[in-house]
């Protein structure tokens, strides 16, 4: 694991550490469908988009985002199509917070994701939401728990894999979101290919076993050429973070969602 992903999930520990044990644990009652949302989007051509809260990363600042401007920004990306959203949640590294996400679910209907570095169960009762980011890499052997728990406060958890190892371990969990993050997590780096070439596994496992999981493409979509890229090899959701926060988000939107369109005029 690169020494950056240590301090985050170090970080995620000690935030963890200091939460009440003693918090309500509530039931999402309200729960909005991804999979509802993905489907309408792909019977009318589109690229299902799952646009993401993004104030910062390790490497970069793209807003200063409080609650009410998570909230504008979340509108923006409702208004010109997304099928869900990401908000960031983890404030060290990100400078995401629960309240960014409450106020962006508040103000918007379409689903939301949590999206943090959850390392201790009592994260999973921090907010509700959705569907829940679960790092395999980052969860290991309590995975399967941690899924058990979204599931019994009615979140749909994502479950984010890095590499063929952690994918086949996921393959085994009950899980029907399968996200491939295309960040190394041992160098940071972006490589597309990494979802090319894992999910054909996930396509191969799911005609063997007369399954059908999800997968969502994440990270380095940057255009509407990886986009399509990213469709072709599989995926049936991208999630776009930094290329919608650098601005033009509504122009990038749309050119995201049509790019399989155009690509068949030309
Ligand atoms: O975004 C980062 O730089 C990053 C660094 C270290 C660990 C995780 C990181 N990002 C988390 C994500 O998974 C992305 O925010 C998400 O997939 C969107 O990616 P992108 O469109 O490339 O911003």
């Amino acid at each position: 694991m690169h020494p950056k992903i240590e301090q985050i999930v170090q970080k995620s520990k000690e935030r963890a550490d200091a939460l009440s044990e003693n918090k309500t644990h509530t039931i999402c009652n309200d729960r909005r469908d991804i999979f509802e949302s993905i489907g309408l989007a792909c019977k009318k051509g589109h690229i299902p988009i799952i646009a993401e809260v993004k104030p910062a990363s390790p490497t970069g600042k793209f807003a200063d985002v409080n609650p009410e401007i998570a909230s504008q920004i979340a509108c923006d990306m409702e208004n010109a199509g997304a099928v869900a959203l990401s908000v960031l949640t983890e404030p060290c590294y990100f400078e995401g917070s629960i309240e960014n996400l409450e106020s962006a679910r508040k103000n918007t209907s379409i689903p939301v994701l949590r999206k943090d570095f959850i390392v201790d169960k009592s994260q999973m009762h921090e907010a509700s939401s959705d569907l829940i980011l679960l790092i395999a890499g980052v969860l290991g052997k309590k995975l399967p728990e941690f899924i058990e728990i979204a599931r019994r406060r009615n979140i749909e958890p994502l479950v984010e894999v890095h590499d063929e190892k952690e994918l086949e371990y996921v393959l085994e969990c009950d899980t029907n979101l399968i996200g491939i993050n295309n960040r190394s997590f041992e160098t940071l780096e972006i490589d597309l290919e990494t979802a090319e070439k894992l999910i054909p596994l996930v396509k191969e496992h799911d005609r063997k076993y007369n399954q059908k999981h999800l997968i969502i493409g994440e990270s380095g979509v940057k255009g509407t050429d990886d986009a399509t890229r990213m469709i072709r090899a599989g995926a049936d959701a991208l999630l776009v973070g930094t290329y919608l926060m650098e601005g033009n988000l509504k122009e990038k939107m749309k050119h995201l969602i049509e790019a399989n369109k155009n690509q068949e005029i030309v």
